[in-house]
């Protein structure tokens, strides 16, 4: 086992909470969280290992054409304006993180997302927006993000660089660090830290787990697999 699929076996287990506090116990109290405007769009648990890409706003005028041109001019923009060039180079585990700089549209969507997803990515986080979000609820493809966005990327937006340093909702996130994403939220630990924070993470969660598994117990409670 390499330490990618070390790392993602340590946090299987692990919520949210449970790796903020392994981030205190490290004395990173100020650092990991991602600001609690970012959501899930279903509530759902996911471990991976991170891909930053980032996208910056379009400075150019989109120039008059008819509908029809339209049509190639779009085709043209998704191939050479706003690429997603992460899809070639996937590693099962990978969490896509998209920095898209504030712009309002919805650079994830329905079709790019599930092609991420057939090929290992195990979920998405943006600063920025989803769209086609009945369908990416459907398909089950877990995305925390700013907002939801209606807009395609054409006229707006730009790739800018793949595996750079993003900032995330306060938190700079590098290629490689772990990220763990719930119904909390989502909070980053940078991967030299990854083995200490996981080893409070795991006392918190067992004392947790022992704690909530006596209340249960007292109150005649059937026993589920967040207590055992
Ligand atoms: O095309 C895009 O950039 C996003 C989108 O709507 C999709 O992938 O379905
Ligand atoms: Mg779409």
């Amino acid at each position: 086992m390499d330490d990618r699929d070390k790392i993602l076996e340590l946090y299987k287990d692990l919520r949210v909470a449970d790796v903020r506090d392994g981030m205190d116990w490290n004395m990173m109290h100020h650092y990991g969280s991602v600001h609690y405007e970012i959501r899930p769009l279903f509530r759902t648990r996911v471990v991976g290992i991170a891909r930053t890409a980032r996208y910056v706003p379009y400075e150019e005028a989109v120039p008059s054409m008819t509908p029809d041109e339209y049509t190639d001019w779009a085709k043209w923009y998704y191939k050479e304006v706003c690429y997603d060039p992460w899809h070639k180079s996937i590693t099962n585990g990978d969490f896509m993180v998209i920095d898209q700089s504030g712009v309002d549209v919805g650079i994830l969507g329905s079709n790019n997302t599930l092609g991420g997803i057939k090929d290992g990515i195990v979920g998405y986080l943006s600063n920025g927006g989803v769209r086609d979000t009945d369908e990416v609820i459907l398909q089950g493809v877990p995305v925390w993000s700013k907002f939801i966005s209606q807009k395609m990327d054409q006229g707006r937006i730009r790739f800018d660089a793949l595996d750079v340093p993003v900032n995330i909702g306060g938190v700079v996130i590098r290629t490689g660090d772990v990220v763990v994403a719930d119904g909390d939220g989502v909070i980053v630990v940078p991967r030299k830290l990854a083995y200490e924070v996981a080893k409070y993470a795991h006392q918190e969660l067992k004392s947790d787990k022992a704690g909530r598994k006596r209340i249960y117990e007292a109150m005649g409670r059937a026993l589920d697999h967040t207590v055992i």
